[in-house]
C-alpha cells in the first residue's frame, strides 16, 4: 500500500493543479447529478403524482415559486428544458473530464516508462552483472500496464466516493435516520467482504512471481531457440510451458472467482436493503412520499456504486504488488546511477588518450566473497596509437579487463589512468565517448543495413558507409546482397553468417571514427579469407587511433605492437608479437603451436 501512495503522491507531481481540477470536474458531475434529481419532484407532481409546493424541498420551492404564474404546458416546458440542460451539461462535463483524466493517466505512465528506461540506460554496467535481464523487461512491459490500471483505479475511486458523498449527502439531508440506517449496512457488507480484498492482494502478489517466470522463461527460450530445436528440447519446454500457463490461467480465474463473489453478496444485500429500506421508511420513518421517490433513487444509483467501490479496490489490491516491483526497480536504479551520466547528452569534453592508457597494480572480482580475483594486480600500459593485443585461454579474464580499461566497472584495489590521470565515472563516460567497440557476441538490429549503420552515426554519407564497409572487409559480400545498404537484416541480423555479423558491427564501429577501437574476439567468426582482410585493415587503421584486440585467431594479430598473454587473470607475458613469441616456453608459443 505504502508503494501505491508512493505513485500517488508522485502523479500529484507530476500532473500538478490538473490532479485537482480533474477533482473538482469530478464534483461538478456528481453535484449535476443531484440537481436532476430535484426536478423530478415538481415533474411528477405536474403529472399529478404529488401535491405541487414541493414539501420544503431546496431547488424544488424555489422552482415552484417562479413557475407559479405558468400553465401546466408552460412549466411542463420548462422543466423539461431545464432538465435537458442540466444533462447536457453533464454529459460534456463528463467528457472533458474523461478525456482529461485518461491525458493525465497517460502522460503520468509514459512518464514513468521514460524514468524507468533512462534510469536502466544511466545504471553503472554492475547493475546489469548483477540482475536477471528479464526482471527489468518484465518491469517495463508487463507491470507499468498494471500500474497503469493502479492508477486508473485510484482516479476512478477517487471519482465514485466523490459522487457517493455528494448523493448521501443529499440523502441525509432528505432523510438522515433512513440514510444512516442505510450506510451502517453498507458499512457491515464492506467489512464482512474485506476478505476478498486480502485473497485478491494474495492472488496479485502470485501473478506478479507467475508472469515474472513467464518472461524470464521466454526471453531465455526464444534466445537459445537454436539450441532447443537443434538437441530436440522442445517437449521439456512445451511441458514447462504447458505447466506455467495453466498456473496463470488458474490465478486470473480465482481472481475473477473473488470479483464475481463479492458482487455476488453486493447483488444479495440489495435485495434485502431495498425491502428493509421500503420497511422502514413506510411504516417506521413515515418519509412523505415526495422524499421517498428521490431517496429511493439516490439508493438506486449509489448501491452500485458501492459495489463499484469494492471491486475497484479488489482489482487495485491485486494490482498493489506492481507498485512494489516498480518502486524497488527505481530505488535500485537510483542507487547504480551512473555519476555525470544524463543519457541524453554527448560528454562536452571527449577524452582522447594521447600518452597512454594504464593499469597499476588492479585487482577486480565480480564476487567481492570470492576467494580468488577475476583480475590479478594487473599492471600494464597502453600507448595511445598503438595496436595491443590481448591473447590467452577461455575465461582467463580478457573482457573483464577490457570492462575495465573503458570504465564499465571499477577496481576493487589499484587504479586505472588515463593520461596518468585516474579514470573516474565522469572521465569513464568521456572516454567511451570515443571508443568504438565490437562485442563479443555482435548485435544487430531487426533493420536495413543502412539503418543498422546509421545507429552509430545517424549523419553518416553513403560515401562514408562504404568506407567504413571498405575497412572492415565487408563489402564484397554487401555489393551481392540483394538490396544492398536497404537490405532487411532480419531478427538479430539472422540473415547473415556470424562472420558477416561481426563485419558489420566492426565496420559500425567504425563510422563512430573513433580514437580507441576495441574488437572482443572479432576475428573468432571468421573464415580464413576475412581473416586476412581483417587484419589487413587493422594494419591500415595501425596509427591512426588506438587498436586493442581481444584475439583468438593469433594470426590476425602479427602486426601487434604489444601482446599481452592472459592466465587466471594475471598477464603472464608482455611484449612485442616476435618478442613474446621467441620464449619458447612461454604460453604464447603454445597457443601458437595449438593453432597451427
Ligand atoms: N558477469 C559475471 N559474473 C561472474 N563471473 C563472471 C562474469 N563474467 C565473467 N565472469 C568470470 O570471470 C572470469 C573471466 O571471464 P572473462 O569473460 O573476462 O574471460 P575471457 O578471457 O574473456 O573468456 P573468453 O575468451 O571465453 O571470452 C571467468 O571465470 C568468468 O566465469
Amino acid at each position: 500500500m505504502a508503494a501505491m501512495w508512493v505513485y500517488v503522491r508522485k502523479l500529484y507531481g507530476y500532473a500538478g493543479f490538473r490532479l485537482p481540477l480533474h477533482l473538482i470536474g469530478m464534483i461538478a458531475v456528481s453535484m449535476l447529478e443531484g440537481l436532476n434529481l430535484f426536478i423530478l419532484v415538481p415533474l411528477l407532481s405536474l403529472i399529478g403524482l404529488f401535491d405541487s409546493a414541493g414539501n420544503g424541498l431546496p431547488f424544488v420551492n424555489l422552482l415552484s415559486d417562479a413557475l407559479q404564474g405558468l400553465p401546466a404546458t408552460g412549466k411542463l416546458a420548462v422543466i423539461l428544458g431545464l432538465f435537458v440542460v442540466i444533462i447536457t451539461l453533464q454529459a460534456v462535463l463528463q467528457r472533458a473530464q474523461s478525456d482529461w483524466g485518461e491525458r493525465i493517466e497517460q502522460g503520468y505512465i509514459r512518464h514513468l516508462r521514460t524514468d524507468i528506461y533512462t534510469g536502466l540506460l544511466q545504471a553503472r554496467w554492475t547493475f546489469f552483472l548483477s540482475k536477471k535481464r528479464s526482471d527489468y523487461l518484465h518491469i517495463l512491459t508487463a507491470e507499468l500496464p498494471r500500474v497503469s490500471f493502479g492508477i486508473y483505479q485510484v482516479l476512478n475511486l477517487a471519482t465514485v466516493l466523490l459522487f457517493t458523498a455528494v448523493q448521501v449527502a443529499l440523502a441525509v439531508y432528505l432523510s438522515w435516520p433512513l440514510t444512516l440506517c442505510i450506510l451502517a449496512c453498507g458499512l457491515m457488507l464492506a467489512l464482512l467482504t474485506r476478505t476478498y480484498a486480502r485473497q485478491a492482494r494474495v492472488l496479485g502478489d502470485e501473478a506478479t512471481a507467475l508472469s515474472e517466470t513467464y518472461y524470464g522463461g521466454i526471453t531465455e527460450h526464444l534466445s537459445g531457440l537454436k539450441e532447443i530445436k537443434s538437441n530436440r528440447l522442445e517437449r521439456h519446454h512445451l511441458q514447462w510451458f504447458r505447466a506455467l500457463t495453466s498456473k496463470m490461467e488458474k490465478n486470473v480465474i480465482g481472481f475473477n472467482r473473488v470479483q464475481s463473489m463479492s458482487q455476488f453478496y453486493y447483488r444479495l444485500a440489495s435485495g434485502l436493503l431495498l425491502a428493509l429500506f421500503l420497511f422502514l421508511a413506510v411504516a417506521v420513518f413515515r418519509v412523505p412520499g415526495e422524499r421517498l421517490v428521490m431517496i429511493v433513487i439516490i439508493f438506486s444509483r449509489l448501491w452500485p456504486k458501492f459495489a463499484s467501490l469494492q471491486s475497484g479496490g479488489e482489482q487495485l489490491a491485486q494490482t498493489l504488488p506492481a507498485f512494489a516491483s516498480l518502486e524497488r526497480l527505481e530505488r535500485d536504479l537510483a542507487a547504480v546511477r551512473e555519476a555525470g551520466n544524463d543519457a541524453t547528452t554527448d560528454s562536452e569534453h571527449p577524452l582522447v588518450v594521447t600518452g597512454h592508457i594504464e593499469c597499476r597494480n588492479v585487482c577486480y572480482r565480480y564476487d567481492t566473497e570470492a576467494a580468488g580475483y577475476t583480475l590479478d594486480h594487473i599492471q600494464l600500459q597502453i600507448p595511445a596509437h598503438s595496436m595491443t593485443a590481448i591473447v590467452g585461454r577461455s575465461g582467463a579474464g580478457k573482457s573483464t579487463l577490457i570492462d575495465l580499461l573503458i570504465g564499465l566497472i571499477e577496481p576493487e584495489q589499484g587504479t586505472v589512468l588515463v593520461d596518468g590521470i585516474p579514470l573516474d565515472a565522469k572521465r569513464a563516460l568521456a572516454l567511451r565517448d570515443r571508443v568504438g567497440y565490437v562485442p563479443q557476441e555482435p548485435f544487430l538490429f531487426h533493420a536495413t543495413l543502412r539503418e543498422n549503420l546509421r545507429l552509430a552515426a545517424p549523419e553518416a554519407t553513403e560515401d562514408r558507409m562504404w568506407e567504413a564497409l571498405r575497412l572492415s572487409a565487408s563489402e564484397p559480400f554487401v555489393r551481392q546482397l540483394p538490396q544492398g545498404l536497404d537490405t532487411l537484416l532480419g531478427d538479430r541480423g539472422i540473415r547473415l553468417s556470424g562472420g558477416e555479423r561481426q563485419r558489420i558491427v566492426l565496420a559500425r564501429a567504425l563510422l563512430r571514427k573513433p580514437a580507441i577501437l576495441i574488437l572482443d574476439e572479432a576475428t573468432s567468426a571468421l573464415d580464413s579469407e576475412s581473416e586476412v582482410f581483417i587484419q589487413e585493415a587493422l594494419t591500415r587503421l595501425q596509427g591512426s587511433m588506438t587498436i586493442i584486440v581481444i584475439a583468438h585467431r593469433l594470426s590476425t594479430i602479427r602486426g601487434a605492437d604489444q601482446v599481452l598473454v592472459m592466465d587466471n587473470g594475471a598477464i603472464i607475458q608482455q611484449g612485442a608479437y616476435h618478442q613474446v613469441k621467441s620464449d619458447t616456453d612461454g604460453m604464447f608459443s603454445r597457443l601458437l603451436q595449438l593453432q597451427a
